[in-house]
């Protein structure tokens, strides 16, 4: 007989969601496996929105940013009595594996499910924050610094024209990557992130003599991170280092978007590595990215660590202010 299989998003969704569902799809159905739709997340596991998946459904989606079958962050699945519902739906479609899209919080809830009820599941890390330990890449990342960097150059324009500086603020939480790689690409002249501590005091004689000597407008690329608010980063350029200032909050543009051709690629390998773990014994594992290949994680190492920024990347940001 053959197998059921669902997958389901969870947590913050990125561009490259809608790549995998397809790929999903379509792979389960040329291993012999029944495709199942979640939808909501979590929540949806929970409500019983749950249904069998087809080529129809994923028609038309892979340029799609967001997800097609929603995704949530839910509260009640961190009580174990809403979990044994959950566990109830799932038998009553008689699904034994999940492929689960989301972060570090999602694995923690699965791995707790699974050592409750015993589903199988395989996580693959999907945040735009790129901040999952074991991974060195996660879905959604690739579109969202390309989005950032659409910005960034619309904002370069008008700061030139204008003469002003620019503290523009990125997501990611307590993590830099999205910040620090944005910084890099775009030609900022300052980069915040909680990984680094820093002193606005020892920039202020730079950049002013850099106004002295021709220099017209700033790009600061802030985490949102840091302690201090991005609206007393832009007090500072006015007050401090003498130029007129504006603040951008890029927000939630930075989740959305046509997919890139990297995280669309990714989606794919990702979700084969994933389905192929299942089918191979791989019963309580994320499966990870890193130097070129793909292998499955326990939930200890990706979940329960934290991630670091890679050291390279530290260094090039010190770099930024050596020239
Ligand atoms: N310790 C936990 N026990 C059960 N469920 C959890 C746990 N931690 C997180 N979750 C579930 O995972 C969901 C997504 O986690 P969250 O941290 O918001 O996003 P992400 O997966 O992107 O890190 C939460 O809303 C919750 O339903
Ligand atoms: O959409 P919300 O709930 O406001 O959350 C915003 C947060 O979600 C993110 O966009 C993505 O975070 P996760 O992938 O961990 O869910 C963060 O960068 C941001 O801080």
């Amino acid at each position: 007989m053959r197998k059921n299989i669902a997958i389901l998003c969870s947590g913050g969704d990125v561009s490259g969601m809608n790549p995998a569902l397809k790929h999903f799809v379509e792979y389960a159905l040329k291993n012999s496996l029944n495709p199942f739709f979640v939808y909501d997340g979590y929540e949806g596991l929970i409500d019983d929105k749950i249904d069998k998946a087809s080529y129809c459904d994923v028609a038309g989606i892979i340029n799609k940013g967001g997800t097609k079958i929603g995704s949530s962050r839910s509260r009640r699945f961190m009580q174990k009595k809403y979990r044994a519902i959950a566990k109830q739906n799932l038998d009553h479609h008689n699904i034994e594996m999940l492929v689960v899209l989301g972060g570090d919080g999602s694995f923690r809830g699965m791995d707790i499910f699974y050592k409750e009820h015993g589903v199988k599941f395989c996580g693959i890390p999907s945040t735009i924050d790129n901040d999952i330990a074991g991974t060195s890449y996660c879905l959604g990342v690739d579109t969202s610094l390309n989005i950032i960097r659409t910005a960034i150059d619309a904002i370069r324009d008008t700061a030139s024209s204008f003469g002003r500086a620019f503290v523009i603020e990125t997501m990611g939480r307590e993590c830099g990557y999205l910040a620090l790689v944005s910084a890099l690409t775009s030609g900022a002249e300052l980069c915040l992130i909680p990984e680094v501590p820093y002193n606005l005091e020892q920039y202020e004689e730079s950049f002013k003599n850099q106004i002295a000597a021709g220099r017209k407008y700033f790009l600061a690329i802030v985490s949102e991170g840091i302690k201090e608010d991005v609206r007393e980063i832009a007090q500072w350029f006015e007050e401090k280092v003498g130029i007129e200032a504006r603040v951008t909050i890029l927000g939630h543009m930075q989740r959305g978007g046509n997919p890139t051709v990297y995280d669309r690629l990714m989606a794919y390998k990702f979700v084969s590595h994933a389905i192929d773990g299942l089918l191979n014994e791989q019963h309580d594992s994320v499966i990870c990215y890193n130097d070129g290949g793909f292998t499955h994680k326990s939930i200890q190492d990706v979940a329960f660590q934290k991630y670091q920024l890679d050291s390279e990347l530290l260094c090039h940001l010190q770099d930024l202010y050596n020239v």
